[in-house]
């Protein structure tokens, strides 16, 4: 029993691959097998708290919204689980290196720790804390959505709006998950304008 002690479980990839649907699942397996869990999302609007993870095709997990990893570290410390999810973790606040040390924390107490976030932004760098984390994994999940345009496995997410600031939170009528190809293709189209 509880084997599952302080390992580091990633889900990556684009919009719509699959990343958020996979934590909700692995929290749910975790929870069957007897683990004590609990599960966070940053919010960047302090306005607009809610206690869910919502997938894109609507399943739902309570969580706990944080603006930083201090605020998980200072809930952990009561709540004492044995598995930890975040959802977003990109959009965690605060520099790379505290919340490398926070979640390594974690795992050094024993906890594991699966993570959802995306690797790369709508322009195709890489989200700084994702490309930090992934290394450390014990297990890394890349996933992939369909792409839009042809149909193959999608590579990035990008964004249907002219919006140029890193952070812009939507779904489908923002964004589409396209591979590398099309995604070309459309930054060519779009440059051409
Ligand atoms: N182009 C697409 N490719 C794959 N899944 C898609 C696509 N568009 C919508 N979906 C839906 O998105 C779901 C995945 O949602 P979710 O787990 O929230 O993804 P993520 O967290 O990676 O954005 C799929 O199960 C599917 O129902
Ligand atoms: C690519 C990209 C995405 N976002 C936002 C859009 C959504 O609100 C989330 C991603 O959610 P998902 O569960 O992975 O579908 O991030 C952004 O702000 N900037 C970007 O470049
Ligand atoms: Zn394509």
């Amino acid at each position: 029993m509880h084997q599952y002690k302080g390992k580091l479980i990633i889900h990556t990839g684009s919009m719509f691959s699959g990343k958020t649907s996979n934590l909700e699942n692995d929290i749910k397996r975790f929870k069957i097998a007897g683990y004590k869990t609990v599960a966070f999302k940053p919010i960047l609007d302090t306005r607009h708290t809610t206690s869910e993870i919502v997938t894109h095709d609507k399943a739902i997990l309570e969580a706990i919204p944080v603006k930083d990893i201090d605020e998980i570290i200072k809930y952990l410390n009561e709540y004492k689980p044995d598995v930890v999810g975040i959802d977003e973790v990109q959009f965690l606040d605060g520099d790379v290196e505290k919340i490398l040390e926070g979640i390594n924390g974690f795992l050094a107490n024993g906890i594991t720790v699966i993570l959802a976030g995306l690797d790369m932004d709508f322009s195709g760098h890489p989200f700084e804390i994702v490309k930090e984390l992934m290394p450390l994994a014990d297990y890394l999940y890349k996933h992939h959505a369909v792409c839009v345009k042809c149909g193959t496995d999608a590579w990035v997410s990008h964004r249907k709006t002219k919006e140029t600031a890193r952070v812009v939170i939507g779904a489908s009528k923002e964004y589409e998950p396209l591979c590398r190809k099309c995604f070309l293709e459309e930054r060519e189209k779009e440059q051409e304008k």
